[in-house]
């Protein structure tokens, strides 16, 4: 019972018994004998046939009519969206003879638009064009609606990556939208062409019941009922075979039935973005291996040992040489100013041409409102100026240029792979988007296939494909149209280590194939170590640093850059410096003079090599396991003690991190002087800090979160650099 109460079996048997047993008993009442005359006589064919013929057209009429209606409730904005969508219940709740006599007042002769066709010598009412209009007004609503929800619960990621590949509106609603709802729109039309069929009360009132002309089916058994009663229950037999034959052609087992979840090609085909953390073996997982043909270094033709720098070498019949991971044209450079204030972002970037810039920072720091505003996606608005190379895509007095005009390239966390397309046509997608012929897109997919060591997928459907494997296509795909900047979203995040390292190593080589101007959106050290040139960190929508990806990696200057790298950055104000104070040991500094800084753990002595001046804003970075940490305040003086909270131990490879926060409050220290106070100026947040200390010494330790503890660093230690 999947833990349900037992007694809703009782109401639950009651609500089916009480749709089934009606017809199970009209059956009983048929009399198989007499059923064949009963049928073939010239009223109940005239019936059958014209409801078949008026439900179809009726039904053709709703697609027409229902699906633009649909899109445009689902996607579009507009005053009085939400009126409609309610008015468009009217059919379903209005009784259809009502909604026959709202058709008169309208159609007929002196109806509101009757007149004028009576007039241009046409008249609706009574025809059996008014059967047909009588059958759309009841059935549109359930197409509408049915389309409706499945268009508003579905994301529009997959229209947004046609886009940026180039393809035109009309294109990407034929080849990506309908496509993807094609269950919905499948159940909508059978739902319409149902209830045409079985339409009674809006038909009898504004078209009668004339025999051929008029009277359908159901018109047919009620005028029958009380003349030849056998009669009227062999022609609802045929109706209640006609309907089931509906039904199971609507939720028969062979209704189209395309993998969302669960499956390994979940993230290929672009289902439900895969919570971080979650099983590596559920995604991502290479069941086949990683064919030899596709090792990154030696499957980029630039990658190639002898390979041309440019990556022009022609590849699997010279398509790629000018179109795919070779290059014809140089790399672009690319400007960006976007500030959107509903959103807090105001970022500028410069990037030139072929440089990755990596892009850091914590959740809703405007990473992605970036990456959406180069694309043109996102719909936002605020001042956006998007220049690349000399093209202004967006700026003051320049509309903005649609996705598919900027040429930029977008690789995601998810692949987005188009699901109803084969693994070739997906990569040949973008290319045929773009005026390529059929034929010659299609040999540059293979060829890029082959360069990202996927072309024995090249028949396959993207759910049956891994996470790495359909992330490998994406990267195929993303370059097919030789985009002048590349946009990276997190693309490896969703994938296992293994397949994530070759997913990176081929986007690895693609660069150093052919140099093309990147922004790259990651939480991942990997990526940027092996990526990006140059990082920039964002916080709350600003950028707080901007350096070389070595110099950040190894002297970050920003909160989250000191957190991304791994080691402890405390931000402050220089108070002393050896020129300046005079006091500070410079023996202390290896190499450097000493500095102290306010910050929010109080004094924080350390060596410097730049040139500071007091007052000046700075940071202070140490090693985790440059930390000794101690139950009590230590002997002697050390430079730096930081009176801590402990907040929690975590693995950390072969050592524990130990986290903590400024511990504030705390007094300690000897004779009970406020130790480590933090200065005026020092920053209000508190910060976390870490030490990296063996199992062992934890043991010994015996220290649990919430405690209060001592972190000590030697000055010589810390390194203090300029903001
Ligand atoms: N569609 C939206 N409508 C309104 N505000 C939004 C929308 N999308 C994002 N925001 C807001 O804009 C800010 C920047 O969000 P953005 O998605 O660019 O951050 P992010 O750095 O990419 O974050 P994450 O790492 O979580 O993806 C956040 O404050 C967020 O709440």
């Amino acid at each position: 019972m999947n833990g349900l109460p037992r007694w809703v079996v009782l109401p639950a048997t009651l609500g089916a018994l009480l749709v089934v047993l009606p017809v199970a008993s009209l059956l009983t009442r048929v009399d198989v004998g007499s059923l064949w005359p009963l049928l073939t006589a010239p009223g109940a064919r005239d019936a059958l046939w014209l409801s078949l013929r008026t439900s179809v057209v009726a039904t053709v009429l709703c697609v027409a009519l229902g699906v633009p209606l649909a899109l445009l409730l689902a996607r579009a904005s507009f005053p009085g969206r939400r009126v409609v969508r309610a008015l468009l219940l009217l059919p379903l709740v209005l009784p259809p003879v009502v909604g026959g006599l709202a058709l008169l007042t309208l159609l007929g002769r002196s109806g509101l638009l009757g007149g004028v066709l009576e007039v241009l010598g046409m008249r609706v009412p009574f025809t059996t064009a008014a059967v047909v209009v009588a059958q759309a007004f009841v059935a549109l609503p359930f197409l509408v609606l049915t389309l409706d929800g499945a268009l508003r619960s579905h994301d529009t990621a997959h229209e947004d990556v046609a886009a940026t590949l180039g393809a035109r509106p009309t294109r990407i609603l034929l080849r990506v939208t309908l496509p993807a709802l094609a269950p919905a729109l499948i159940s909508g039309t059978v739902l319409a062409f149902a209830r045409a069929l079985g339409e009674f009360g809006a038909t009898i009132t504004f078209a009668g019941a004339l025999q051929g002309v008029t009277q359908t089916l159901p018109l047919e058994i009620y005028l029958q009922r009380s003349s030849d009663p056998d009669a009227a229950v062999a022609l609802s037999l045929v109706l209640v075979v006609v309907a089931l034959a509906i039904i199971v052609a609507a939720y028969g087992p062979w209704f189209p039935q395309i993998p969302e979840q669960g499956a390994p090609g979940s993230a290929a085909a672009g289902g439900p973005t895969p919570a971080a953390g979650r099983p590596s073996s559920s995604v991502g997982a290479e069941p086949e291996g990683w064919p030899s043909e596709a090792a990154p270094s030696a499957g980029w033709p630039g990658g190639r040992p002898g390979g041309p720098p440019g990556g022009g070498g022609a590849v699997g019949g010279g398509a790629v040489g000018t179109t795919g991971g070779g290059r014809a044209r140089p790399p672009t450079p690319l400007r960006i100013h976007v500030r959107v204030p509903e959103r807090g972002v105001d970022v500028s970037v410069d990037v030139p041409a072929g440089e990755v810039v990596a892009v850091l920072g914590p959740n809703g720091a405007g990473k992605s409102t970036l990456l959406q505003a180069v694309a043109g996606l996102g719909g936002h608005r605020g001042d956006v100026t998007v220049t690349i190379g000399d093209r202004v895509l967006a700026g003051p007095g320049v509309p903005a240029a649609p996705p598919r005009d900027r040429r930029v390239g977008w690789l995601g966390q998810r692949a987005l792979l188009l699901r109803h397309l084969s693994v070739a046509d997906n990569v040949a997608f973008g290319p045929v988007s773009r005026g390529m012929p059929r034929a010659a897109a299609r040999a540059l997919a293979r060829s890029l296939l082959s360069d990202v060591g996927a072309a024995h997928l090249a028949g396959r459907r993207p759910h049956e494909l891994s996470g790495g494997q359909a992330q490998r296509v994406a990267i195929a795909r993303a370059l097919a149209t030789d985009p002048d900047v590349l946009l990276v979203d997190e693309p490896f995040s969703a994938l296992d280590v293994g397949a994530a390292q070759r997913a990176r190593l081929l986007l690895q080589a693609a660069h150093r194939a052919a140099p093309r101007t990147t922004l790259l959106v990651t939480h991942d050290l990997l990526d940027v170590a092996q990526l990006a040139d140059r990082v920039i960190v964002l916080e709350e929508g600003h950028v707080v640093e901007d350096g070389p990806a070595g110099e950040v990696l190894t002297r970050p200057r920003s909160a989250f850059g000191g957190r991304f790298a791994g080691v402890n950055l405390l931000a402050g104000r220089v108070t002393v410096t050896a020129a300046g104070g005079g006091q500070e040991r410079a023996a202390e500094a290896a190499g450097g003079s000493s500095a102290v800084l306010a910050t929010v753990l109080g004094d924080v002595h350390g060596t410097t090599e730049d040139v500071l001046d007091t007052d000046t804003e700075a940071v202070a970075l140490f090693e985790p396991r440059a930390v000794s940490v101690h139950r009590d305040p230590p002997g002697g003086s050390p430079r730096n003690a930081f009176p801590v909270l402990l907040t929690g131990i975590e693995p950390h490879g072969p050592l524990l991190r130990m986290w903590a926060t400024t511990g504030r409050g705390h007094r300690g220290g000897h004779g009970g002087e406020d130790v480590g106070a933090a200065h005026p100026d020092a920053p209000a947040a508190p910060e976390q800090i870490a030490a990296d200390l063996t199992p062992a010494a934890v043991a010994e330790l015996g220290a649990v979160p919430g405690e209060q503890l001592w972190f000590v660093v030697k000055a010589a230690e810390v390194t203090v650099l300029l903001r």
